[in-house]
């Protein structure tokens, strides 16, 4: 798939905008500040209905009321098109964001998922490797969720059920009585428990091997990544089978400090996944150029996913990933992406050297104009 034409209409710094994009390599080349990164936002959003960074609100351009961003991405396998028109209007109207595909307006934005297939790096994914677990679990399950959406259902019930088991830890700090409906939610959240931790470990099993080779292909063969999911209930896939019976004796093992702390202190809501080059953990031992190239294996193994399930070259979409990454490893990712169209911002061109003028577009971005 790639986009052929995107239009912007007061879109953050864009008063207005018309371009066409080659089906291969895009390079938005520009000093700080001046709209790399809101025009690859723009791209994103069509893809979703929201921003990767902010609520829909903020995407209007100050001062104004209404924007809209418009665009037509064509499916390489039939040459079909999918025609995406999204209107915000924060004016006294207040109609908020519509959605149009192919010109039909759509209900709720996630009837959008699937139709146009992208894949999005930007700086803030080195969390995946730098920061806590619990930006680990939120890439793994937003991964799922593209793949299985019936996962959304599950963390949303686990969710729900997690807060009311802990409103009544607190109650019962003041109120022992109420103990007797505490197993009723116990052993709702074992059951939704198991279907969240069984999901996460088939995907971790589907993208271990895919983000590996990935990992193998940027660092020339150098790096070994392996992934592993960290449960604080199971230690290795032999348990699965009594998990549920884990889950609950450990529920009632730290009842006592449960209560006190009001909150549960065990359960898949605490996972973790390791993330290893060369057996050892990248987190602790990882240069930043290390780190920054895990989280793209990681984040780029969703093309092979995408192509797997659909058959579609997803459109990938990189911004800012070429600084702290030597000439091999940019090489190398030019290389590995050559079968998608790729949208791709930086202040410097030298790694587009080797790439044929006719491979390749390079638009300057100065102030919310494209030259
Ligand atoms: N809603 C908005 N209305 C008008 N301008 C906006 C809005 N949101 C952001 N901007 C402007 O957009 C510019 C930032 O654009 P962007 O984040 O795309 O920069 P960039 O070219 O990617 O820069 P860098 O290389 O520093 O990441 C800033 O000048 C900011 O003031």
């Amino acid at each position: 798939m790639h986009l052929e034409k995107l239009k912007l209409y007061n879109f953050r710094n864009y008063p207005e905008l018309e371009v066409f994009f080659h089906d291969k390599m895009n390079l938005i080349l520009g000093e700080n500040g001046q709209g790399k990164t809101n025009l690859l936002e723009s791209i994103y959003f069509l893809s979703r209905g929201r921003s990767f960074r902010n609520p829909n609100r903020e995407l209007v351009k100050t001062g104004e009321e209404k924007a809209f961003v418009d665009g037509i991405f064509v499916r390489n396998d039939t040459d079909s098109k999918e025609h995406v028109q999204i209107t915000m209007n924060y004016g006294l109207s207040a109609e908020g964001t519509s959605i149009l595909l192919n010109r039909k307006k759509l209900k709720s934005r996630s009837e959008l998922a699937g139709k146009i297939l992208i894949v999005d790096f930007t700086p803030e994914d080195l969390s995946i490797v730098k920061d806590g677990p619990d930006k680990r679990r939120r890439f793994i399950d937003n991964e799922l969720l593209n793949i299985k959406p019936v996962h959304g259902a599950a963390l949303k019930e686990y969710g729900k059920i997690l807060r009311q088991r802990n409103e009544l830890l607190k109650t019962m700090q003041r109120d022992p009585s109420v103990k007797d409906t505490l197993f009723v939610w116990d052993e709702r959240l074992v059951k939704t428990g198991k279907k969240i931790l069984f999901n996460r470990i088939g995907f971790m099993q589907k993208i271990n091997g895919i983000a590996k080779e990935i990992h193998e292909n940027l660092t020339d063969g150098k790096e070994a990544l392996k992934l592993y999911y960290y449960s604080n209930l199971i230690k290795n896939n032999d348990d699965l089978s009594s998990f549920e019976e884990i889950f609950r004796q450990k529920l009632d093992q730290n009842l006592s400090q449960d209560i006190r702390r009001g909150s549960t202190s065990a359960g898949p809501h605490l996972d973790d996944i390791k993330i290893n080059i060369n057996d050892m953990d990248a987190k602790t031992y990882g240069s930043q150029g290390q780190k920054r190239t895990c989280a793209l294996s990681l984040k780029l193994s969703q093309t092979s996913i995408i192509k797997e399930e659909t058959g579609e070259d997803a459109i990938v979409l990189l911004d800012d990933v070429m600084s702290e990454l030597d000439g091999n490893r940019q090489q190398r990712i030019m290389e590995h992406f050559k079968d998608n169209q790729i949208v791709i911002t930086s202040t410097e061109i030298s790694f587009l050297d080797q790439l044929p003028k006719s491979m390749k577009k390079i638009y300057n971005v100065k102030s919310g104009k494209l030259y």
